[in-house]
């Protein structure tokens, strides 16, 4: 069953459309949600959650409707926000267990949870600190762990690694990832970082303008390419001349010659495929550069995400 489904989800603010006959499927697993600022990803993580109501069209969340059920949601759901909500003069271990009452647990259970989520998230030594005191990564992290204590069957985190530097990025994009497998839950992650969400999800859903623009598994978006990567050291103008001259479709790129392979599995194709390495390495003799790395190239999210808007 999917996950979430929206039909033709349509959410303004007065002259602003921010969604626009949104229609679209998540499966289960990490999902990253993908647009520029003002695409409308928030708004959709509101609406999911039922803290907006949508202007027309409908949405569900496994299988309650965001307007009509949800409370069940909200049960379902941990919730990440975008922006610091968090109180300073709390430590992390008083709020964490705040939230965790507030989802109903008695007083030694809701204790008991917390810390087995502060731990989860590496915050467990620092628990009886301040909030006030912490780094942004560990807000995040205190923000991550409070999402978590109502053991929920799906996380919504909106831009969770805004702010941080790229180490702080690192860490928390592998904590996502642990979380998921850890917890066996799903993950909506959004961000306007298309490379990072590249790393950790398994679907994406790509909206622009509030409209959808694509939504696909990751590996058949980054898969491999029908073009041959080819790095070489010397002169790579030459290198790509004399490519070019053996009948081969070229692109210089920096350093490095992107060379078009030959479609198909049949096995002409596959041994044409053996012919362009041959002539690769051939030329890369006759023409005395250095071969340092010779691959398929595979696809990114960015190429994806520009041809979508050209
Ligand atoms: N409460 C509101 N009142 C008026 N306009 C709004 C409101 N909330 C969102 N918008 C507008 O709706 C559009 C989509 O906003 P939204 O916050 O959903 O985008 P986003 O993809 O989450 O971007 P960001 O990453 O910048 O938060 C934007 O043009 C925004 O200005």
């Amino acid at each position: 069953m999917a996950l979430i489904v929206t039909h033709e989800l349509t959410r303004r603010f007065r002259d602003v459309t921010a969604l626009d006959g949104l229609t679209v499927s998540i499966e289960p697993g990490i999902t990253g949600l993908v647009g520029s600022n003002g695409a409308g990803k928030s708004t959709l993580v509101k609406i999911l959650l039922g803290l907006l109501e949508p202007s027309s069209g409908s949405a569900n969340v496994m299988g309650h409707d965001v307007v009509r059920e949800n409370r069940a949601i909200r049960s379902l759901v941990g919730y990440m926000p975008e922006h610091d909500c968090l109180p300073p003069e709390m430590t992390a271990a008083e709020f964490v267990s705040f939230m965790a009452r507030c989802s109903g647990l008695p007083a030694t259970a809701a204790r008991e949870r917390a810390a087995e989520v502060l731990r989860h998230v590496g915050l467990f030594e620092e628990r009886y600190r301040p909030i006030r005191g912490y780094s942004t990564g560990m807000a995040q992290r205190v923000k991550l762990a409070q999402a978590l204590v109502h053991d929920p069957r799906i996380l919504v985190l909106d831009e969770p690694t805004n702010g941080l530097d790229p180490a702080g990025r690192d860490e928390m994009l592998a904590l996502i990832q642990r979380t998921g497998r850890e917890f066996g839950i799903s993950v909506l992650v959004s961000s306007h970082l298309l490379g990072e969400l590249e790393r950790v999800c398994e679907h994406v859903v790509l909206i622009d303008a509030g409209r959808l623009v694509r939504a696909e598994r990751l590996g058949a978006l980054t898969g491999e390419t029908g073009t041959l990567l080819v790095e070489v050291d010397g002169d790579v103008d030459a290198f790509c001349a004399a490519l070019v001259v053996q009948g081969l479709v070229v692109q210089r790129d920096l350093m490095r010659a992107l060379v078009e392979l030959p479609n198909g599995d049949d096995a002409e194709s596959v041994a044409r495929v053996f012919a362009t390495h041959d002539i690769v390495r051939d030329v890369a003799v006759a023409t005395g550069v250095g071969l340092l790395r010779i691959e398929r190239r595979r696809g990114h999210l960015e190429d994806l995400f520009a041809g979508a808007n050209t």
